[in-house]
């Protein structure tokens, strides 16, 4: 099982302090969608060339342009990179042609997919390494969580492997491990923390 540090509300400079304190510790550092739009691919070069031994995905959410767009961040720097189950299929088989292709990975984002059952069962058939079950920022105000869908999910697909994100923390992460998730997803309970060391050390425990 691995950790996943999403950095959204970073810029370049705020992201090197945070992973100053915490690289060692992680598995997979994001480059979040909002980081992204503020600073561009950049960010992912940036990183990547700061810290070569933690994997980097970047969260661009493709939603079109599958393989010119996969390729664009993959040549920036990406280990992985998303793309939406609300895209179309040859979206996401393109994506993944050019993971192939490039040697990297491809995370597919189920946000805001309903009903996600179906759309799930057809893009495990893809060839796609993961699958994850994501609350959004804005549906999380409204006090829902990745809980049930993560157990809807994990009880079907066969093939790609399972990661989760959506406001998960120290409390709300025990019932989501029994799930046993590859990748657990955390930005804001972490990177909200003044010890931001201290908030990883406390979510490793939980995984432990
Ligand atoms: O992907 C994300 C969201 O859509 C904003 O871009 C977040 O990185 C993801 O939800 C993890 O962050 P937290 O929900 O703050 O743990």
């Amino acid at each position: 099982m691995k950790l996943q540090l999403a950095l959204d509300l970073v810029d370049c400079q705020g992201a090197k302090a945070i992973l100053s304190e915490v690289h060692d510790l992680i598995d997979i550092v994001e480059i979040g969608t909002p980081f992204l739009l503020k600073e561009g691919v950049r960010a992912i070069t940036e990183i990547k060339s700061a810290y070569p031994s933690l994997e980097v995905l970047a969260d661009v959410k493709i939603m079109d342009g599958g393989d010119y767009e996969a390729r664009l961040v993959y040549n920036a720097g990406a280990d992985i990179v998303t793309v939406l189950g609300a895209a179309a299929s040859v979206t996401i088989q393109n994506v993944v042609k050019a993971a192939r292709a490039c040697r990297k990975q491809v995370l597919v984002d189920m946000i805001a997919v309903e009903p996600i059952e179906q759309r799930v069962m057809q893009i495990d058939q893809f060839d796609v390494d993961y699958i994850c079950v994501h609350t959004g920022t804005d549906v999380q105000a409204q006090g829902k969580g990745p809980l049930d869908e993560l157990q809807c999910v994990s009880a079907i697909v066969r093939n790609a492997r399972i990661a989760v994100a959506g406001g998960i923390n120290q409390e709300t992460l025990p019932p989501i491990l029994s799930y046993r998730p590859e990748i657990v997803i955390v930005g804001g309970a972490i990177t909200a923390k003044a010890d931001k060391r201290q908030a990883v050390l406390a979510i490793k425990e939980v995984m432990a």
